[in-house]
């Protein structure tokens, strides 16, 4: 009896946790993001810019809310490392990718780089985040600008947005947390991989 009253006890009490890949093509600022996101919403002070170095492999970063956890996924996002990012779809929950709205000759790369993810099986239904990053910069195009320029109206199988945001100065950082948890908490992918998760636990894997 203790043990069934305990256990509805850490279901009621636990926080749901999802993982949220960072993708987007070089020095658009995605760790520098991360570090932000870090400072701002856990216990662990972020990197300042002037110490982040451009990603080869994975830096990953963890905060909570008031009813979820958020496990970041960072890739390098150089053209040689690309080829990485699939090997992380399959388990996430949703994907922000980031575009230094600041530069307009690298949004045909971004573009591209974007579409072939779209593209991806594995990423099948997965919420996507579009970041126009650097806002704290004069010459940055916003959020609506850079949506027309990619062209994502045709995105009807899963929940999308784009949102202005700064690295530097922390602007939407907070829209981007409270736009992940709500949207992955209402997701179909989500569902599927907490079926999937179920499955695996009871199989003892
Ligand atoms: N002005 C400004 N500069 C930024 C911002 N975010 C990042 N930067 C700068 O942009 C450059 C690239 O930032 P990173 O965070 O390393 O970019 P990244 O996307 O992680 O790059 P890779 O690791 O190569 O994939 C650095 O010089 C940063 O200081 C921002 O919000 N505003």
């Amino acid at each position: 009896m203790f043990s069934l009253f305990y256990g509805l006890w850490e279901y009621l009490v636990s926080k749901t946790e999802f993982h949220v890949l960072i993708l987007g093509i070089d020095k658009a600022g995605k760790t520098t993001l991360l570090e932000k996101l870090k400072a701002q919403y856990s216990s662990v002070e972020g990197l300042p810019p002037d110490r982040i170095v451009p990603t080869v492999g994975l830096n990953i970063g963890r905060i909570e809310t008031s009813n979820s956890k958020l496990v970041f996924w960072d890739l390098g996002g150089q053209p040689g490392l690309r080829s990485i990012w699939e090997k992380y779809y399959e388990e996430a929950h949703a994907v922000i990718f980031v575009v230094d709205a600041s530069c307009p000759s690298r949004f045909e790369d971004s573009k591209s780089a974007l579409e072939k993810v779209l593209r991806h099986e594995d990423l099948h239904g997965a919420p996507l985040l579009v970041l126009a990053n650097k806002q704290d910069l004069g010459d940055a195009v916003s959020a609506e600008e850079l949506a027309r320029y990619l062209d994502l109206k045709k995105l009807d199988e899963r929940a999308y947005t784009f949102e202005g945001v700064s690295g530097y100065d922390g602007t939407g950082i907070k829209e981007i947390v409270n736009w992940l948890v709500d949207v992955m908490e209402r997701s179909k992918r989500t569902e599927m991989l907490r079926v999937r998760a179920g499955v695996a636990n009871s199989s003892g894997a």
